[in-house]
């Protein structure tokens, strides 16, 4: 998954840019239901049920307390578990009890695609699974002789119908988008890595190499943590597709690329700049050391080849090195690192030069 993909505090999970992150909605969904609940906890006072109306009351108190909390502590595993508990707890008083004269059990309408949005596909079913279990066993003799609820027969078996319709249909609505969530992540994150990367070398493209620069050289600004650029370019290499073709120049290419990868650490940036031009980044790195890394790559490259028909077919390279100095901005070292390739060209190409900037006055 690339950086840039947004996630939740403390899971990490990935999120749709468009969907509704899962506090906000636990948030939206507590605002609704406080006023509702303390609506039906009057309406119950009035009617004299003194058990229900402090109850409702309590789970409004609770669900407030518990997005309080998560403003708190940003805590959204907190947050979901003790919205699904003051759920769970609220519908399956409803459930039982039948305030309303039974009809608030119609609420538990409610329960399956909350619980789907908010909790993973399992916790959904598990809920949901054991709150339909739990209504078979309310309607059921045992439950008649326990709470008697107040509802004919033809009721409960619409009630259970229709219930068990909507958590199915809930299931493969979730399992649903969470697939095409999926797909859309990996298709944004491939379309990042094209918009980033070269195709034949899989190195950073020119642009991605220019986003590294930039941020390196902010880091330079910060904390002055110096910096080093190689900017290289194959020898001659218009006479090896003049005279192989131009499938085994690209192939001489990827090979330049590959030796970058096994020669550069894991904290440098690799880039194609060009056609058979290459950049590379080299955080926290003096002038000397990045000398012997362009050497070290130069004489790699040199004793490497491409095979063709059994002939081996070799290149080499010129590399400008420059690091970065006090005052100077990244065009200016850029200049320096190509001036640098120049006179590494003109001395006899197959060589590192470096470019040290002028003191400045
Ligand atoms: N095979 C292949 N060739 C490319 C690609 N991109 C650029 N080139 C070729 O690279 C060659 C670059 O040649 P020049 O800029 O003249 O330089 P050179 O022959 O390398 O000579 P010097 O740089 O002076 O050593 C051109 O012939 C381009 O067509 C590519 O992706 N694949």
């Amino acid at each position: 998954m690339n950086r840039d993909t947004p996630t939740t505090p403390d899971t990490g999970e990935c999120r749709v840019p468009g969907e509704i992150p899962v506090p906000i909605l636990i948030n939206w969904l507590t605002a609704a239901a406080i006023p509702l609940l303390v609506f039906f906890a009057w309406r119950s006072g009035l009617q004299g049920d003194w058990i229900t109306s402090p109850l409702l009351l309590t789970v409004a108190v609770l669900l407030a307390f518990n997005s309080v909390l998560y403003w708190t502590l940003e805590n959204i595993t907190l947050l979901r578990r003790g919205f699904l508990i003051l759920i769970t707890v609220l519908f399956t008083y409803l459930a039982v009890q039948g305030p309303e004269n039974g009809a608030a059990i119609l609420w538990l309408f409610a329960y399956p695609p909350i619980v789907f949005y908010i909790h993973d596909a399992r916790t959904g079913v598990i809920a949901c699974a054991g709150g339909f279990i739990g209504l078979v066993l309310l309607f059921s003799p045992v439950g008649d002789a326990l709470f008697a609820p107040a509802h004919d027969p033809s009721f409960r078996l619409l009630m259970l119908a229709a219930l068990g319709f909507e958590m199915f249909t809930c299931f493969v609505l979730d399992q649903s988008r969470r697939r095409a969530r999926q797909e859309l992540i990996s298709l944004a994150s491939k379309f990042e890595y094209a918009a980033k990367h070269d195709t034949l070398t899989g190195l950073a493209n020119r642009r991605e190499a220019v986003a590294q620069l930039e941020q390196e050289f902010a880091r330079y600004r910060r904390n002055a943590r110096t910096f080093a650029i190689l900017l290289m370019d194959i020898d001659l290499f218009k006479s090896v597709n003049d005279t192989h073709g131009h499938h085994i120049g690209d192939q001489v290419i990827v090979l330049v690329a590959q030796t970058l990868r096994d020669q550069c650490r894991k904290i440098d940036t690799m880039a194609r700049w060009g056609g058979e031009e290459y950049l590379v980044v080299l955080p926290e790195t003096e002038t000397g050391e990045a000398l012997q890394m362009a050497e070290r790559i130069r004489k790699q490259i040199a004793t490497s080849s491409v095979d063709v028909d059994g002939q081996p077919v070799a290149a080499t390279i010129s590399v400008g090195v420059a690091s970065i100095h006090p005052s100077e901005s990244i065009d200016g070292l850029l200049q320096r690192a190509d001036e640098a390739l120049y006179k590494a060209k003109s001395l006899g190409r197959n060589r590192v030069c470096a470019h040290e900037a002028e003191a400045p006055a």
